[in-house]
């Protein structure tokens, strides 16, 4: 009706059915043919428009949004899919924002509606992620996209039958000689389950894959240099596509496998003048800023800022693999000696010294063994248990220790057996309660970071903190740190009922208090009190707050001028005059994983 042009009315329901997908948490999957906005309603029909725009951003942070074009769609009803997640077109779709005639009278150009914007136009410049037969085809693609995402941004990614991957050895793809080019989807359909990849955008960028597949029946994000196009080398176009899919995986809660082999950044003037700096640096932004797990695997080659970009540890991937032949480090051995040993190049054996240098810098710079030295993976492993292990980092409990400066940064309790049934078990308050300065923070501390390599979710609530924020403006009386400690309660209950870990550092002087937080979590309250002496806390007065308070200056004082009532049955108490904040934190540790072991056998 009307070419499908959109004017107040249609806007609304487009807009309440927005909303109402919002409302109730289901993916929204639009069928579009607009001729766009409706010109006999002229800004009426904009603002219709404006307001489905704002819809559409509105909606992105709640539910999958998937847009099939099945017709032509035209100025506002491109942008409109442009604002959701997923953009299908059918074979004899059409996008663009003015038409062919429009265009004719403004250029004089002369072009036809598919050479405009049709399927060939937008699968190649990314507005389009995936091209289908007809109505009916599209349909089973948006079925396809939805196996793998969740309904919603706050629901985990659907679980499915796990099925085996096609191949056992995934490294029979690479050729044998590393200046031959490969198809590196082939390397992921024999790492994932069997038929489990859909790529997007398969014909933009092609340099770089990107896609979701499953492994173990759980959804991954996939992210890829193609040696088969340039190489594998990273521009502009792949920078883009690689960050937009990122940040759709992060949005949606999928954790990302990252498969690396690339000589770097493509060099020149075009790609500086288009910007490489800037869409390179959205690309680190992407993986720097994602919080969803991340594994990074180089098949064959990284190099240089690529290597950094592609989801390198430092980045925060949660492990960093390299297959045995791999190569990394700043440039390719070739182009290293001709810098380090320009001089001895000069002479006449010219070509041959430069193959045998190339090949010893090769062995001592840029193995996966000397990557392995340096920190700068976590292991060198065969193709054939790489799924394994990808499965084990992302969805299972290993961890890797973060590595600075080329050596494992200390564990802060070394040695501590690894508590196997913490991370499936539900969370946990940790409650740190004792005097000003008995090392509650501290010890806390130390504690996160440890349960937070092991792939817990953890938040710490440090008296101090919620003090400047929640508990703004609260004073010392008793009314006011009761009305303190129950509000730490309350966010403790609400995230530990959740999974996760939560650390709370508060004085929590009233032994009465404490106990009603007890109660409101039952088996997820753990006391650990620091038993620390007061003369060794005024000893310590690591904030000058003692010394204030012995002068009279600062009244109602925890152990000075209001009391401190020790707790009667602790779970853990430390001593921390005769232990190190290591030590400590290693008993806590210790319980934790005790504790919640008994949990889940009592459930
Ligand atoms: N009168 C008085 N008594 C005790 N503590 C005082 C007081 N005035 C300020 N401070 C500083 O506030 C921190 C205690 O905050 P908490 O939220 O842990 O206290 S409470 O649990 O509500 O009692 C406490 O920090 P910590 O040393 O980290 O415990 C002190 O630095
Ligand atoms: N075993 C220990 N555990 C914790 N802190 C200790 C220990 N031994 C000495 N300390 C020192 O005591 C101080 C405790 O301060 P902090 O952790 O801020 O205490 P609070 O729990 O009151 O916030 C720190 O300077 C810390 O280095």
């Amino acid at each position: 009706m009307s070419g499908g042009s959109v004017g107040v009315a249609e806007a609304d329901v487009i807009v309440e059915a927005l909303r109402h997908s919002g409302r109730e948490g289901i993916p929204l999957v639009a069928f579009i043919e607009s001729a766009g906005a409706r010109l006999q309603e002229g800004a009426g029909a904009l603002g219709g428009f404006g307001r489905i725009f704002s819809a559409n951003v509105a909606l992105a942070q709640r539910v999958p949004q998937i847009s099939v074009i099945t017709g032509t769609s035209a100025g506002g009803g491109c942008y409109s899919p442009a604002l959701t997640d997923f953009v299908v077109m059918t074979e004899q779709a059409t996008m663009f924002l003015t038409g062919p005639k429009i265009v004719r009278q403004a250029l004089g150009e002369e072009v036809s509606a598919p050479d405009l914007g049709g399927t060939g136009v937008h699968e190649r410049n990314g507005v389009c992620h995936l091209v289908s037969a007809d109505d009916l085809e599209a349909v089973a693609l948006c079925r396809e996209l939805l196996s793998y995402l969740p309904q919603t941004a706050g629901d985990a990614p659907p679980v499915r039958r796990p099925e085996p991957a096609p191949l056992d050895d995934p490294g029979m793809e690479l050729p044998s000689s590393s200046r031959s080019y490969y198809d590196v989807r082939a390397v992921i359909r024999g790492l994932v389950d069997r038929g489990g990849f859909l790529e997007l955008w398969p014909r933009w960028a092609r340099n770089m894959v990107v896609g979701f597949a499953r492994l173990d029946g759980r959804t991954v994000g996939i992210v890829a240099n193609q040696s088969r196009h340039l190489g594998g080398i990273i521009d502009t176009e792949a920078s883009q596509k690689a960050a937009r899919f990122i940040r759709t995986a992060e949005r949606f809660r999928i954790p990302l496998l990252v498969l690396v082999d690339t000589p770097g950044f493509m060099p020149g003037s075009r790609q500086e003048s288009a910007g490489v700096i800037r869409h390179g640096a959205e690309l680190l932004r992407a993986f720097a800023g994602a919080t969803v797990p991340r594994v990074t695997v180089i098949v064959r080659k990284a190099y240089g800022g690529a290597f950094i970009t592609m989801n390198c540890k430092d980045l925060g991937a949660r492990a960093a693999f390299a297959w045995h032949d791999a190569e990394i480090g700043i440039m390719s051995p070739r182009s290293a000696v001709e810098i380090i040993h320009r001089r001895e190049l000069e002479h006449p054996a010219g070509e041959e010294t430069a193959e045998r240098l190339a090949l010893l810098y090769a062995q001592a710079q840029l193995s996966a063994t000397a990557a392995l030295r340096r920190g700068a993976i976590d292991d060198v492993i065969a193709p054939h248990e790489t799924r394994t292990r990808v499965i084990e980092v992302l969805f299972g409990r290993r961890r890797f220790p973060r590595r600075v400066g080329g050596t494992p940064a200390p564990a802060p309790a070394a040695g501590l057996p690894e508590p196997p049934e913490l991370r499936d078990a539900a969370g946990c308050t940790l409650w740190f309660t004792g005097l000003s300065g008995a090392g509650k923070s501290t010890v806390a501390a130390l504690v996160a970071r440890e349960l937070r390599e092991r792939g817990e979710r953890v938040e710490v609530l440090d008296g101090d903190v919620v003090r400047q924020h929640l508990s703004k403006g609260l004073g010392f009386s008793r009314e006011d740190r009761d009305t303190n400690i129950r509000r730490i309660a309350f966010v403790a209950d609400v995230l530990s009922r959740n999974g996760v870990c939560v650390l709370v550092a508060a004085i929590s002087p009233y032994r009465v208090t404490r106990d009603e937080a007890r109660e409101l979590m039952g088996e997820r309250f753990i006391e650990i009190y620091l038993r620390t002496s007061l003369d060794e806390c005024i000893r310590r007065d690591t904030k000058g707050l003692y010394e204030r308070a012995l002068r009279g200056e600062i009244g109602q004082f925890t152990g000075i001028s209001d009391p401190y009532e020790e707790p009667l049955a602790p779970e853990i108490a430390l001593d921390t005059e005769r232990e190190a904040p290591e030590e400590s934190a290693a008993r806590v540790l210790a319980l934790v994983a005790a504790r919640l072991g008994r949990a889940e056998v009592a459930a």
